[in-house]
């Protein structure tokens, strides 16, 4: 009512099946009881969130997560604890995971059109945090739901954090995505999200990630010296976005805006105006 912050409670909602599990906790679809509306609640449980040190990352996704309002960026409305778990209270992603559908695809890829249109999503998406001197830091299938329109939501802002600052908590979860200088422990900008958006675009169109190889220490040196190579039958233009966005000096990465004026971005974007 008239905008103050509700105080939640589990008693609000009506919990339904488990959406999927996490790291620290699970994720359920919900419905809150007065208003009917279909939710994603997802919990942690306090002793996992102290066990791993995660607290100040938990507190921020909360933080950004709410003050964030994007087409393309899973809402975060609230959220509430008791004894032992912490709840947030998300947007509901009626399609699924993104990686499931990555697996789910023949050959394990997605086509053009699909993977066009949904990294200009992520790019719109990324140009929003930026502008909020927000970089995400984990952009990767797992962290992208899908809406009823099939549209892009980029949800677990568990990595991301406010401008520049370096990296206190170990990384867990895969390396590809990491850009050179997150690797080599330099300091770093937003400009670290670009980097993820040429990973993301080169797994959805091969279905594989650039830097892939069977022992991990060799992973970091194919990262630090950017050396990939991308099958023939990626598109010239896809071809070409990669290889700006895949630059191990980060200022020379293709900004964002340029990104969607990209052709190969403005040929598959929905509804193009
Ligand atoms: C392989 S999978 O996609 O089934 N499960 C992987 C997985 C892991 C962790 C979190 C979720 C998850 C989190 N969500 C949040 Cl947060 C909001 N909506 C969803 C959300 N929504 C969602 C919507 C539909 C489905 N279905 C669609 C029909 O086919 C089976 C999966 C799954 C998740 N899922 C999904």
């Amino acid at each position: 009512a008239n905008g103050e912050k509700r105080v939640w409670s589990l008693n609000s909602f009506d919990i339904g099946r488990p959406l999927g599990k996490g790291k620290f906790g699970n994720v359920y679809l919900a419905r809150e009881k007065t208003s009917k509306f279909v939710v994603a609640l997802k919990v942690l449980f306090k002793r996992a969130v102290k066990e791993n040190k995660i607290e100040h990352q938990v507190t921020r996704e909360i933080e950004i997560q709410c003050s964030l309002k994007h087409p393309n960026i899973l809402r975060m409305f609230g959220y509430f604890h008791d004894e032992s778990r912490i709840y947030m209270i998300l947007e509901y992603a009626p399609k699924g995971a993104v990686y499931a559908k990555l697996l789910s695809s023949p050959n394990k890829r997605f086509s053009e059109e699909t993977a066009g249109a949904y990294i200009g999503q992520v790019a719109d998406a990324l140009q929003y945090c930026h502008s909020r001197n927000i970089i995400h830091r984990d952009i990767k299938p797992e962290n992208l739901l899908l809406g009823v329109n099939e549209e892009i939501k980029i949800a677990d802002f568990g990595w991301s954090v406010r401008n520049q600052s370096d990296r206190r908590t170990t990384l867990c979860g895969t390396l590809d995505y990491l850009s050179p200088e997150m690797i080599l422990g330099e300091t770093y900008d937003e400009k670290v999200d670009l980097w993820s958006l040429g990973v993301l675009c080169f797994e959805f169109l091969v279905g594989k990630p650039p830097f892939e190889t069977s022992n991990s220490n060799n992973l970091c040196k194919n990262i630090s010296e950017g050396e990939f190579k991308i099958p023939p039958y990626v598109s010239d233009d896809a071809k070409d976005l990669i290889r700006r966005l895949l630059v191990t000096e980060s200022k020379y990465r293709i900004a964002l805006n340029s990104v969607l004026k990209h052709p190969w971005i403005l040929k598959h974007r929905a509804g193009k105006v």
